[in-house]
């Protein structure tokens, strides 16, 4: 359905150093909610309007798997981007069927979860060296205890998944929420539609808690029920619930905004305006990201659902639990690279197991461009550099959007500029990341080679 696939994406980018220009670039559509109201759309018996999905090779990944589910999707139309969604009720297709997930986490295991209702499912990724190396143990062993039959890849449950479901069914079971809150999120989209209900424990804690919250504000406004309590730890759904085939506006993408508000946040340069719309004030991850911005010192205001930051101001250093705004943490950790003092960002632990170890792998290549920071098991301290650094190497994105962006941001603040590999994994939330950066006015070259 879209273009913006890695092989028609530039490999590499020279970012150089640059001032950037008042700018109003159009926000991307939300990833958490196009993911989640396509598939409340493809649940569901008759037709749903999705407007303004995100154009992403995540979304794309839905997509496919929308269809695997036995949903039919068309364009009403393409220019304004309205979607339409007819789903099936339930889970549908008569014989064995494989999912491409792409690089895409939690269309892989929100489809995990969907798919241990099919008879026979393989959920497989073209991302081995990403996707392909994170577990999905929990869930697969949640879903075994429903009755499901599942192989995955190693003691981790990577995919290649192969899952037979034909003898699934309710009750009661335990989910651990230590590593990802994704696991958790696909037993909440796969439990009203179990003939007995479910009821759900969480145990060992639950990470990326504002995303669960999202999950269930979705599966409410499709018609479900759901009984919870205030920790998140334990949920009621009961049975023979249907999803409601409904309208869905897609928001404004705040991690894909938070990588423009921390470049312009790190510009020296006080003429340097940022101003984005269509981000819905009240929203968990939004208010977090804003109030993360105002703690290092940003010139950050909010009009309604217009965001504007100035740069030009002096950063400093802050301390943050970043777990609430997981995925902004790279951008945020480049912006305190230019920071004066120290920043801590701790509660971070399953930045291991995303799309790289973006912990390590990020402290690894914001280093060897000349930024000054520590590796810690569940936290990132960041010694900040106002006066910029060197750069003049090159660094690489090990396969991660958002690395790639945090690194595009230090490129902007380096004396000789960075060379940036693997850009064409840019495709996966933010295709026209690079371009939009080069409109605020950065120099960035961009090549095949
Ligand atoms: O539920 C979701 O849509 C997501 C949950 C988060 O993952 P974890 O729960 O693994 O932190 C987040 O990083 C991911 O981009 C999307
Ligand atoms: C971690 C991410 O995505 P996912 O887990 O869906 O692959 C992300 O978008 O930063």
């Amino acid at each position: 359905m879209s273009d913006s696939s890695p092989a028609s994406l530039p490999s590499t980018v020279m970012v150089a150093p640059s001032t950037l220009h008042p700018a109003r670039p159009e926000v991307p559509s939300s990833k958490y909610y196009t993911l989640r109201y396509a598939l409340a759309a493809a649940l569901a018996p008759g037709e749903s309007r999705i407007v303004l999905p995100a154009q992403s090779d995540d979304s794309e990944a839905l997509f496919r798997g929308c269809r695997a589910l036995g949903a039919q999707l068309r364009w009403e139309d393409e220019q304004e981007r309205v979607l339409l969604i007819r789903g099936t009720g339930r889970p549908y297709q008569p014989g064995p069927v494989t999912i491409n997930v792409g690089n895409a986490g939690a269309v892989a295991r929100l489809l995990i979860g969907l798919g241990a209702m099919l008879p026979e499912v393989t959920i497989v990724t073209d991302h081995p060296q990403s996707l392909g190396k994170r577990p999905n143990r929990e869930l697969l062993e949640a879903l075994t205890a429903l009755g499901v039959c599942c192989e995955g890849s190693g003691p981790e449950g990577c995919l290649p998944i192969t899952m037979r479901g034909g003898a699934i069914h309710g009750g009661r079971v335990t989910v651990s929420g230590a590593r990802s809150s994704q696991f958790l999120s696909a037993l909440l989209f796969l439990s009203p539609l179990l003939p007995e209900g479910l009821e759900i424990d969480v145990v060992d804690g639950l990470k990326s808690q504002p995303l669960v919250r999202t999950t269930i504000e979705v599966l409410q406004e499709a018609g479900i029920q759901i009984e919870y309590d205030a920790s998140l730890l334990h949920f009621l759904v009961p049975a023979g619930q249907h999803y409601q085939p409904r309208e869905y506006h897609i928001p404004g993408d705040y991690p894909s905004a938070a990588a423009l508000l921390a470049a312009y946040a790190a510009s020296s340069d006080p003429a340097s305006q940022l101003t984005l719309s269509r981000l819905r004030p009240g929203d968990e991850v939004g208010e977090y990201l804003f109030a993360t911005f105002e703690r290092m010192g940003a010139d950050i205001q909010r009009y309604g659902d217009t965001i504007m930051l100035r740069g030009g101001r002096r950063l400093h250093g802050f301390e943050i639990d970043g777990d609430p705004i997981t995925d902004c943490i790279p951008v945020v950790v480049a912006a305190a690279c230019f920071a004066e003092g120290e920043s801590r960002i701790y509660n971070v632990e399953s930045l291991h197991y995303k799309e790289s170890d973006r912990i390590n792998d990020l402290c690894a290549e914001l280093n060897k461009a000349g930024c000054r920071l520590e590796p810690q098991r569940d936290a990132i301290i960041i010694h900040g550099r106002p006066e910029g650094i060197e750069g003049g190497v090159s660094v690489d994105g090990h396969n991660d959007h958002r690395l790639l962006m945090a690194l595009a941001i230090a490129g902007l603040r380096s004396q000789r500029g960075l060379t940036v590999t693997g850009a064409e994994h840019i495709a996966k939330s933010y295709p026209h990341f690079f371009e939009e950066l080069r409109r605020c006015g950065a120099d960035v070259q961009q090549s095949r080679g």
